[in-house]
């Protein structure tokens, strides 16, 4: 695959441009909840900064003629060590929503995450996405039986894996979106998953006579009021034979605790800041979480990650691959062909830095080229 993109790109092209369309483009209520953190921000802006706390060393006059950027994860080659991370409602975006986001990504070959408040039904993501890695997020619904319906789903059409996320027993002290009233759960857009859920409905809807408008109350009262405990993930464990993935790990006993209870791999993440703000960021997390895994799974990252030198810091760090959360939610304000813009504009900067590193292949990344700043 050719991904240099020599001829001038069109704007939006950075990051911060797409912030900007998205901005223009997004009612105030839906563009505040992409973009804020929880509290006073502090673990948001963390998450950007701690990149320019680590260098780059590169090697020079070594062949980087012949470049690789894929990789293998939970075995499946993929096209770049990214993923898109897993982001709720996202037709409060752009109408087309996941079904635009995963189109893009199955694509150019990039793993894509399903949420459980997707706005398109997990079937219909799981088909679009064909034979390209997808993962299905479950916010474990404070209802055993429709949990294991949602995963039953996910497992029968297809999806190569299940990612528990772990840092949500409620939503985040966020403060624009109280502010601004602005409840994504309120607006409808994140459930897909529920009213095309059988037990859901057999339970909650049984004479079917509740508009999806009067559904929007029971969901919110199952979801996020987790009860979901370790003792509840090696039930889980049993119940699915796909790969499970716990994300939101940031302490390396919890990591231990993880390989323990036969977890198949880790996201370190903060939830790109909306959940506790003040902890640590991401990146600053993983090379302890990478030290006590020593090898045994992969661990993966989020938060922060932005352009390619970033993805190479993760990888350096011990990152087998990292997730993208709002880069591409900002791309998809102009519906599929802005995710792609999105993503190749950051193939192609990946596939740039890996040369100027003087590293030719994802795989030969070690922790030599980096360095804590001085
Ligand atoms: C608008 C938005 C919605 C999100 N929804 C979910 C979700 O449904 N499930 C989940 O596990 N994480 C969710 N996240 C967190 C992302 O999966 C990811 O951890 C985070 O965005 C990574 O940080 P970044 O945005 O700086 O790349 C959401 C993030 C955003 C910005
Ligand atoms: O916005 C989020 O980060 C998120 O994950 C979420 C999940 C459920 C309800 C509202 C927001």
């Amino acid at each position: 695959m050719t991904i240099l993109k020599l001829e001038p790109s069109s704007e939006p092209f950075t990051y911060e441009q797409w912030e900007e369309l998205a901005k223009t483009k997004l009612t105030k209520g839906a563009f505040d909840y992409v973009q804020s953190g929880s509290g006073a921000e502090e673990t948001l802006i963390k998450n950007r900064e701690v990149f320019s706390q680590w260098d780059l060393l590169p090697y020079v006059l070594t062949n980087v003629e012949e470049r690789d950027l894929s990789t293998n994860l939970l075995n499946r080659k993929i096209a770049a060590p990214f993923l898109l991370a897993p982001v709720g409602f996202q037709t409060v975006v752009h109408p087309d929503g996941e079904r635009a986001s995963a189109s893009s990504a199955s694509k150019l070959n990039i793993p894509y995450i399903t949420s459980t408040v997707s706005s398109v039904a997990l079937e219909e993501v799981s088909k679009i996405m064909q034979d390209t890695p997808h993962y299905f997020q479950l916010y474990w619904p404070n209802d055993d039986d429709v949990a294991t319906s949602l995963v039953k789903r996910a497992e029968s059409v297809g999806y190569d894996a299940i990612v528990v996320t772990v840092d949500t027993p409620l939503l985040g002290w966020r403060e624009k979106d109280l502010h601004n009233g602005y409840f994504p759960m309120e607006t409808g857009a994140g459930m897909a998953n529920f009213v095309s859920d059988p037990v859901f409905q057999a339970k909650y809807n049984s004479d079917d006579l509740l508009e999806d408008s009067e559904l929007i109350p029971v969901i919110r009262n199952i979801l996020l009021k987790q009860n979901l405990t370790w003792e509840k993930l090696a039930w889980l464990r049993e119940q699915t034979s796909l790969p499970i993935l716990l994300k939101g790990i940031l302490r390396a006993d919890d990591a231990a605790k993880a390989v323990q209870f036969g977890i198949d791999a880790i996201i370190v993440s903060n939830h790109g800041g909306r959940q506790l703000d003040g902890v640590r960021s991401s990146l600053s997390a993983l090379p302890a979480i990478v030290e006590e895994v020593n090898g045994e799974i992969p661990v993966l990252v989020d938060g922060g990650i932005r352009r390619g030198s970033d993805i190479i810091k993760a990888i350096a760090l011990g990152a087998d691959a990292v997730l993208l959360g709002r880069p591409y939610v900002y791309g998809l304000a102009n519906g599929e062909a802005g995710v792609t813009d999105v993503l190749k504009n950051l193939l192609s900067d990946l596939d740039t830095s890996l040369a100027i590193v003087g590293i030719p292949t994802i795989q030969m990344i070690d922790q030599s080229i980096i360095e804590e700043k001085r």
